[in-house]
């Protein structure tokens, strides 16, 4: 309980709450095993919503149960395939090998499996079907305006934070029209949702994902040059920031010199179950007492689902219990290293297009954010940034600072503020900061043989140990290497090409691209969590391009596990 339960929800679409029950009639029909509740969310009517119904409401049931061949035949008969409202689209810039790909990676194996890599735009490259755009509400899909690039597998949507990783990797390919097409889609988002979803859903609606589009349209800027592209996108950009900068995001805290920071947190705006997981949820809430306690959790659940770290022992009071995730109390490291780096890519556009006035109102932001980040996240003994849990309790008005509300757990996150050191090295960090980080990070026990692992738990959630994620390893691999020290810069190459081994490896025994890792070996893919895992994938896949630009790879290093 406590007063964060409050707050606003958005309601469901009659198709969602539909699909949710044929979800849960299907896993009393089919019983948990292999059993994905996304499906059920994303399948496609065929006919409208009301005949679908009483067809549905009009199947026989033996003790409250479908039997299996009439839920067969139901969906079969009013449901498009699951995934056929997006349609392959082959992508047109492709060609199977770019002029200038790559030329630093000489060692002709890991050439030809960037190669290799680089072809999977194209099994992951779709439009929405002319289905979505003329009968909407039919669709949970929504009806994106120009091609995308999925994750991949049971992701087969576009997802927010993804898309930034999937953005680089495309630009690796020179498929800088691809790149576009993407901001292009979840601008759209934003003009018509006022955040950009966690995916392109009507069941995320609720919520968002990591904030990274300013920096997709920096990547993409600093490729192309393309100002027509950044003066079209920065409206988007700029309600998006007032979108994470108020109400509900918004969280101010008294530090103990008496200053007051505006700092951000996550808050879906949600109670009730997540619909892709909707049995999941349920099942978890099934053991809490009050019907206020369950919203509460459902709220916490969805927000979480909203950090992009869904799930982890860092949102959780009780590593082993998911019903004391607390997300909403938690103001996050991460989420706020990214509202720094966006306040300095607006500032940045701002003025690129002659606009002074929010140039100068987005780079003073940024500095009182970084004030901020040093005053509540920053902590001069572990010298790391952690993220701070407010009191319960206290979720209005000014929130009193207190060292001991940092949490001191080690998670990969605290040193996600790196990242920023790329954009602005030198000029806010001092060298000996930069040293003392090192340090830390040296000795988290977070530097695995194969990468940076999440967290150092293992609570069997899908982001803690051992798993390591692409977008992670990317962003501190990139801050490390752009840090100004050269002893950063030696491990940043030497985490890449533990990555890059492992990614080989598991490429090789298995014919795929993984969504995570288990860093705690090389060839080793990622498990735990709610869902099976998945392959593709899209940010795995941009990183592996993107590091191999960076770091290249010369003919006589191994690229075997060692
Ligand atoms: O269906 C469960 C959850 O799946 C998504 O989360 C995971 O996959 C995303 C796509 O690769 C990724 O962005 C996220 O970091 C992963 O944890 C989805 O984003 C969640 O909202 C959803 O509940």
């Amino acid at each position: 309980g406590g007063c964060c339960d409050g707050g606003p929800a958005e309601h469901s679409t009659p198709l969602v709450s539909f699909l949710q029950r044929i979800q849960t009639a299907a896993l009393k029909t089919l019983g948990p095993k292999s059993f994905d509740p996304k499906f059920y969310v994303d399948l496609p009517l065929t006919r409208d919503l009301e005949i679908t119904e009483a067809a549905f409401a009009d199947l026989p049931r033996v003790h409250g149960v479908i039997p299996k061949h009439h839920l067969e035949r139901f969906i079969d008969s009013y449901f498009g395939d699951v995934g056929g409202d997006l349609v392959y689209v082959e992508p047109k810039e492709f060609v199977p090998e770019p002029e200038g790909f790559l030329p630093e990676v000489k060692n002709s194996k890991v050439r030809v499996w960037a190669l290799e890599i680089h072809s999977l735009w194209k099994n992951l490259s779709r439009r929405v079907s002319d289905d979505v755009k003329n009968r909407p509400e039919r669709h949970t899909l929504l009806p994106l305006p120009e091609p995308m690039i999925i994750p991949g597998s049971r992701f087969r949507e576009v997802y927010y934070w993804d898309s930034y990783w999937i953005i680089r990797g495309l630009l690796v390919s020179k498929m800088y029209d691809a790149a576009k097409e993407i901001v292009n889609n979840l601008a759209w988002l934003v003009d018509t949702y006022g955040h950009v979803l966690n995916g392109a859903r009507a069941y995320y609606v609720n919520r968002s994902q990591p904030p990274l589009l300013s920096s997709m349209v920096m990547e993409i800027y600093s490729r192309t040059g393309d100002l027509t592209f950044v003066r079209k996108s920065l409206p988007s950009l700029l309600k998006e920031y007032s979108f994470w900068n108020t109400e509900i995001h918004k969280v101010i805290i008294r530090d103990l010199q008496g200053h007051e920071h505006s700092l951000s947190r996550y808050f879906a705006m949600w109670n009730t179950p997540r619909p892709e997981s909707a049995t999941i949820d349920e099942k978890s809430a099934s053991k809490l007492p009050s019907a206020s306690d369950k919203e509460h959790f459902y709220r916490q659940a969805a927000s979480t689902a909203e950090t992009g770290w869904d799930f982890s022992s860092r949102w959780m009071r009780n590593s082993s219990d998911i019903t004391t995730l607390s997300t909403t109390l938690i103001i996050p490291v991460d989420l706020n290293a990214y509202l720094y780096k966006a306040e300095l890519d607006i500032a940045f556009f701002a003025k690129e297009i002659g606009d002074d006035q929010t140039s100068e109102s987005f780079s003073k932001a940024s500095k009182a954010r970084q004030f901020a980040m040093r005053s509540i996240f920053w902590n001069a003994e572990m010298n790391q940034w952690l993220d701070y849990w407010l009191s319960s309790g206290d979720c209005q008005g000014v929130h009193q600072f207190e060292a001991k509300n940092q949490n001191h757990n080690i998670f990969a996150s605290n040193f996600i503020p790196m990242w920023n050191w790329r954009h602005v090295s030198g000029v806010h960090e001092n060298s000996s900061t930069v040293e003392r980080v090192l340090k830390s990070f040296q000795v988290s026990g977070l530097i695995q043989p194969a990468g940076i692992a999440t967290s150092l738990l293992n609570s069997g959630q899908q982001w803690d140990y051992p798993n390591g994620w692409a977008p992670i390893e990317h962003m501190i691999v990139e801050g490390l290497s752009n840090s100004g020290s050269r002893a950063a810069g030696k491990l940043a190459e030497d985490i890449a090409v533990r990555w890059i081994r492992t990614n080989f490896a598991t490429y090789n025994t298995t014919g795929a691209m993984h969504e995570k890792y288990g860093v705690n070996g090389c060839g080793i893919v990622g498990g735990g969590g709610e869902y099976k895992p998945q392959t593709g994938f899209g940010w795995s896949n941009g990183v592996v391009l993107a590091l191999l630009e960076e770091f290249g790879w010369p003919v006589d290093r191994e690229i075997e596990c060692n």
